[in-house]
């Protein structure tokens, strides 16, 4: 089956290793880590069986390479690992922007698989969207984070900005829209910790809300007494298109950053 490397155990990288720990999607055994410092999942891997910073001729049983270094680092981040990494290997870049064909070619003409991730991997509650110029490349991926997240696979690689501005960053919009809920709380008399507590529950419910069939449309109208509370507070919130136009330039800024990582 051969080996699953992992260059970087940062804010995703971490997240990537505690999903698949935990769901036993790559085996410990299976695992080679790379970092350049102690990382908590890293020695936890390394206290399943996984191998942390081995020599680099470990690298020749790779069968895929997981790039979790930022978008800026991956070129000199490959330098020291390219003449031991298998030939044969599948380079599965989590990187916001950078383009396989650009990736190709850093890794010498070897296969690549772009995954754009959330951190809920961590929880095997992810959702990972998935492109890949070629099926072997793209099952890779799927192998990989299938177990992890639910996989979105896109035919087109340039549609990945947009996902990266709604999914990868998404859940910090919702942390963020989460704090400030609280702190409307605040404001309107509740005292800050029930004011967090409640709107972190209140994130959790309404996550279990989408869980099941329904539309985002008859989950709002579940909620919205016609002529009480929740519309007054959305007729507010969507005063003159308001909160549509503040996400759309969210979406948007995001965009344009990926696009200008993609160079
Ligand atoms: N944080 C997130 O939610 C998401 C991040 N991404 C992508 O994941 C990548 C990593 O992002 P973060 O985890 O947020 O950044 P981070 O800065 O937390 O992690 C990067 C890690 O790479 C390590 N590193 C640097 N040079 C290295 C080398 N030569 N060998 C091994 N490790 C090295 C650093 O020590 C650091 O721990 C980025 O390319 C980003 O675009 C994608 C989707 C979501
Ligand atoms: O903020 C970033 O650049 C990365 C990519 C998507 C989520 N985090």
């Amino acid at each position: 089956m051969g080996k699953v490397v992992l260059q970087g155990v940062g804010r995703l990288g971490s997240a990537i290793l505690e999903g698949w720990l935990k769901t036993g999607a790559v085996a410990p055994a299976d695992l080679i880590i790379l970092s350049p410092s102690e990382k908590p999942a890293a020695e936890q891997a390394r206290a399943m069986g996984a191998q942390v910073n081995p020599p680099l001729e470990a690298l020749a049983e790779a069968r895929a390479f997981v790039i979790g270094v930022k978008p800026a680092k991956w070129v000199e981040a490959s330098r020291s690992i390219l003449s031991h990494l298998n030939r044969n290997a599948v380079i599965v870049s989590v990187m916001a922007g950078v383009r396989g064909e650009t990736i190709s070619e850093g890794f010498v003409g070897r296969s690549v698989v772009r995954i754009m991730p959330t951190t809920g991997v961590a929880q095997a509650r992810g959702v990972a969207t998935i492109w890949a110029a070629d099926d072997a490349a793209r099952q890779v991926g799927q192998d990989l984070f299938g177990p992890i997240a639910e996989t979105v696979h896109l035919d087109e690689e340039d549609v990945l900005h947009a996902a990266t501005a709604v999914s990868g960053c998404g859940p910090a919009y919702f942390f963020d829209f989460t704090r400030a809920l609280a702190r409307a709380g605040v404001e309107a008399g509740l005292e800050p910790e029930a004011a967090e507590r409640l709107a972190r529950a209140t994130l959790r419910s309404a996550a279990a809300g989408v869980e099941g069939p329904d539309s985002l449309d008859a989950l709002i109208d579940r909620v919205a007494s016609p002529g009480g509370v929740t519309q007054a507070g959305l007729i507010a919130m969507n005063e003159n298109g308001a909160l549509n136009r503040v996400v759309q330039s969210a979406v948007d800024a995001a965009v344009a950053k990926s696009t200008e990582l993609s160079g």
